[in-house]
């Protein structure tokens, strides 16, 4: 027999500080005293974001106003499959406390002080520190001016970068890649190398973005802290969860200048494709700072930039 299905709302609480909010199951409950998101089961006729509103105000006095869909993950446990629809709640009325005779824990994603947390978690967890705002490079007509360009948004905030210079020789890639690593780094901040494993393990980047190629060939996933794959459809995107990517950028969501008058997605059909996916989803295409927002109430866990991260 089928172990029973289970569809499940749960809130990745997160206060303007980056800190988000576990609880400590009950003891009348299943897997007691082990840290979860606050959540529960979707009743029938309620569609996840209510039920989400309605376990929010039973389980911590919370009435939430800002949720937007992020992240869905199918877990077997031993008598049933829970699937997890995660939301991220930036904004709420009231002050969370425990309304079931829970522990209430502010943590943060790089030092999680609380265990055990439930078994379908750790992906979630490791999602949180996943910045919201990747800077794509633009290095190859001028390197040197484009370093200067990096610090100053690094110095404004920006946490991810991913180099992505097809046409710079494998000597010039190699010390750039190297520099904007050091400098990454220095600010607490992630590099991602486009396409290239071994110059991401060779220059101590932080991570790889397979293009939708490699993701057709690897069979196993490269072996470092990020691993995103370029995805344009439904089937790179299952194919990049299968892989155990952390994220995936999909895209062209808008048009573009680099590629006027090519097909987009449009926001609707980004909906639908980044809909019920087990990983993290960048809008890439034709966006602006000023999309994060619009991009995340369709489902991104963020946004992509080119042009628009460096000026
Ligand atoms: N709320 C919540 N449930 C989770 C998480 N991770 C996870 O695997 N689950 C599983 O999803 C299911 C959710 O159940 P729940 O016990 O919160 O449901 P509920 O609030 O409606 O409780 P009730 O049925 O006692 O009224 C459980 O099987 C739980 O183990 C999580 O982070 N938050
Ligand atoms: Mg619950």
């Amino acid at each position: 027999m089928q172990p029973p299905l289970i569809h499940v709302a749960a809130a990745a609480i997160i206060r303007p500080d980056g800190q988000f909010l576990l609880a400590s199951r009950p003891a009348d409950k299943p897997y007691a005293g082990y840290w979860e998101f606050p959540g529960g089961k979707i009743e029938a006729g309620e569609s996840a974001h209510q039920a989400l509103v309605r376990e929010l105000e039973e389980e911590l006095g919370i009435h939430i106003t800002q949720a937007t869909p992020w992240i869905t993950r199918t877990h077997e446990y031993a008598t049933a499959t829970v699937v997890l629809n995660f939301f991220r709640v930036t904004a709420w009325e009231g002050q969370p406390h425990p309304r079931e005779g829970q522990t209430l824990s502010w943590q943060d994603a790089d030092n999680i002080t609380v265990a055990p947390l439930l078994p379908a978690n750790s992906p979630i967890i490791k999602a949180l520190s996943l910045p919201t705002l990747m800077g794509i490079t633009q290095a190859q007509s001028d390197p040197h001016g484009f370093l200067s360009k990096l610090d100053s948004a690094l110095a404004n905030g920006l946490k991810l970068i991913q180099i992505r210079e097809k046409d710079m020789p494998a000597a010039e890639l190699q010390a750039f890649t190297r520099e904007v690593t050091l400098r990454t780094h220095a600010q607490h901040a992630y590099t991602i190398v486009n396409s290239d494993i071994a110059l991401a393990l060779a220059t101590g980047a932080d991570g790889v973005q397979l293009t939708s190629s490699q993701l057709a060939q690897l069979d196993t996933r490269p072996d470092l802290l990020w691993v995103g794959a370029s995805c344009h459809n439904a089937d790179e995107l299952s194919r990049a969860a299968q892989l155990g990517c952390d994220y995936a950028l999909l895209s062209p969501v808008l048009p573009t200048a680099s590629h006027p008058g090519a097909p987009t997605l449009g926001w609707d059909e980004f909906t639908r494709l980044s809909q019920q996916r087990s990983l993290a989803i960048f809008a890439l295409g034709g966006l602006t700072p000023a999309d994060l927002q619009t991009a995340q109430q369709h489902g991104a866990h963020g946004i992509a930039l080119l042009r628009g991260a460096w000026q």
